[in-house]
């Protein structure tokens, strides 16, 4: 295939970066006085209001924008991916995340095939499964109710689950489900977090799901080995099939692990790892939890958001816009990072989940062609629920470094408290801040202002903010399944957006493979040593010294890993 240009080469990405100067003679206190120009930047789309008047960008901005949209190709690119093709050609897969929420009667296709179907096939599994585990038609060996559940699974087959889980925790519809059900994420290889999630937990009443892909990630498998022998050394070995089920791409595997196929739950090589919350990943554990209609619910509003980004013009699109904005903060004004700050306790996982979708996504260094790319791609995603950073990092984000922040307001509390004779209610105080904080970046405050206030002469350059620091405000109605659903798609397509207008392939993760080769080599040295007592070699000095060490002072920890497991 000839190799198209870089999108840097194009007239629009030129015609951006000559723009840059004329935007920065504005300070954005200055951009916020042009009212027409703030009633221009909003955008909204049920229940979900997103207002980008505090970006450092004016409407001949965000037309430029939609040129560069235009020169990359944006629209055809979303066409592609909705139309199953091969878009991610590194791994020669389709990208088709979009049809594990698509309603029953949509017809989506990958190579030629009606792919709904075996999206409701799945679907209406689990949703017999879930409902027969509820109720208590499934039993576990002993006769008892299985009311826990530890979901076994890494990346993207625990992140976003975990972020939908803790979201839905509070909301009153959702929770009444959950009474007297507990779900836990086992997620890393470290046994301290395999101790903490059997701690309390018996395996009689407990159900094991292993989540993996591909079924073959190293974490994963052994934690799953080791809850296979924690079920085993209590249960016996023929209570792993009450105890024990799978989600995965790789039935073979399923089965080759013990895991009767009848209990897996397959998704397909077109749902890419950090993209899969949607399919039996993120389903299963939350249909277990919450009960099917819920997570239905959330699959109907991230299905709601689908339908807007295939189809709304550009200029009402959320992900598009959001998208396009972020390559102007991260391609054109220099910001490497973004900060993702929702004012709800409820959404604490969010970032961590938007972190890898975005940075597995966009961390690139060559094009879609293989090209090294001239330009940074991607941005450094963090990010803690408010107000909690405001007493942390965002000392930095006011006086240090300019970083771009997304604002995530819910109006109608998940838990509103009212205390008698408060001024204000919990709920208040907080949005106050979600209000405030915005504002405070975008106008800063002078030094003349200061002077005003009778501030110290040695103290003013301590106490002025420059302001000009860029930011989102995104406020929902509430924060329900069918929300929840929304957020995720709309950050989802955003992520996708940068990636097609970056020209990148935002579906692959090579980079994650070099660090697990290494340490396969370290683990079989580690096997070696510890069994045949072979020399440590085939290291640089500093590893060899170190894996030395290690082995040297961890030679009397006791060998059998179930020894660990009581201890708290
Ligand atoms: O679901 P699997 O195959 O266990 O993979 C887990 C995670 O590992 C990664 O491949 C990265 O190491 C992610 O992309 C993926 O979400």
């Amino acid at each position: 295939m000839a190799s198209a240009a870089l999108i840097c080469d194009t007239h629009p990405w030129k015609t951006l970066k000559a723009h840059v100067e004329d935007i920065k003679k504005t300070h954005l206190r200055d951009l916020m006085s042009d009212s027409e120009r703030c009633k221009s930047m909003v955008v909204e789309f049920d229940g979900i209001i997103v207002d980008f008047s505090r970006q450092q960008a004016t409407v001949d901005t965000v037309d430029k924008l939609y040129n560069l949209a235009e020169a990359a190709h944006l629209k055809e690119k979303i066409h592609h991916m909705f139309n199953g093709e091969r878009i991610n050609t590194t791994e020669n897969r389709s990208v088709l995340h979009v049809a594990l929420r698509a309603p029953r009667d949509a017809v989506i296709k990958s190579d030629g095939k009606n792919v709904v179907p075996d999206v409701w096939n799945v679907l209406d599994k689990i949703k017999d499964f879930s409902e027969r585990l509820r109720n208590g038609s499934w039993v576990g060996a002993t006769g008892k109710q299985l009311t826990d559940v530890i979901a076994i699974g890494i990346g993207g087959s625990f992140l976003g689950p975990l972020f939908v889980h803790t979201a839905l925790q509070t909301d009153p519809e959702a929770s009444k489900f959950a009474k007297g059900r507990q779900l836990r994420f086992l997620a890393n290889v470290d046994p301290i977090d395999v101790a903490r999630n059997i701690a309390g937990l018996h395996p009689e009443t407990t159900l094991v799901v292993v989540v993996s892909k591909t079924f073959t990630t190293a974490e994963t498998m052994l934690n799953a080995r080791t809850l296979r022998a924690w079920i085993s050394k209590e249960l016996g070995p023929s209570a792993v099939a009450k105890h024990m089920v799978a989600v995965s791409t790789n039935l073979t595997l399923v089965e080759k692990f013990g895991i009767d196929p009848n209990n897996a739950f397959a998704f397909w090589d077109w749902v890419g790892g950090r993209y899969s919350v949607c399919s039996a990943v993120g389903v299963l554990p939350l249909s277990l939890q919450y009960g099917f209609s819920i997570v239905e619910k959330f699959l109907k509003g991230a299905s709601s958001i689908d339908q807007h980004f295939s189809s709304a013009p550009f200029e009402k699109n959320v992900p598009v816009l959001l998208g396009l904005l972020s390559v102007w903060n991260v391609s054109f004004l220099g910001y490497p990072a973004r900060a993702i700050l929702p004012y709800s306790q409820a959404l604490e996982k969010f970032a961590p989940h938007i972190q890898q979708v975005s940075m597995e996504s966009n961390g690139k260094g060559v094009s879609i062609d293989g090209v090294p790319l001239p330009f940074e791609t991607g941005e450094i995603d963090f990010g803690e629920p408010g107000t909690n950073g405001q007493h942390s990092f965002y000392q930095l984000i006011h006086q240090g470094r300019i970083i771009p922040c997304d604002f995530i307001g819910v109006v109608k509390s998940q838990q509103p408290v009212y205390l008698e004779g408060e001024v204000v209610n919990n709920h208040d105080e907080l949005m106050s801040n979600f209000f405030a904080q915005p504002d405070a970046l975008a106008y800063g405050k002078t030094a003349e202002q200061l002077q005003k206030e009778n501030v110290p002469q040695n103290l003013i350059p301590h106490k002025t903010f420059s302001g000009n620091r860029p930011s989102l405000s995104i406020l929902l109605s509430a924060l329900d399944a069918y929300k929840i659903g929304q957020l995720l798609a709309i950050y989802e397509h955003r992520v996708v957006v940068q990636g097609f207008i970056w020209g990148i392939n935002s579906f692959d993760q090579w980079g994650v493979e070099l660090g697990k080769s290494l340490a396969t080599q370290v683990r079989k040295q580690l096997h070696a040593s510890r069994t045949k007592g072979e020399p440590v070699e085939g290291f640089n000095f500093s590893t060899t010294s170190l894996l030395k060490r290690y082995l040297e002072e961890s030679s009397d920890v006791p060998k059998n890993p179930q020894t660990l497991l009581p201890r708290i």
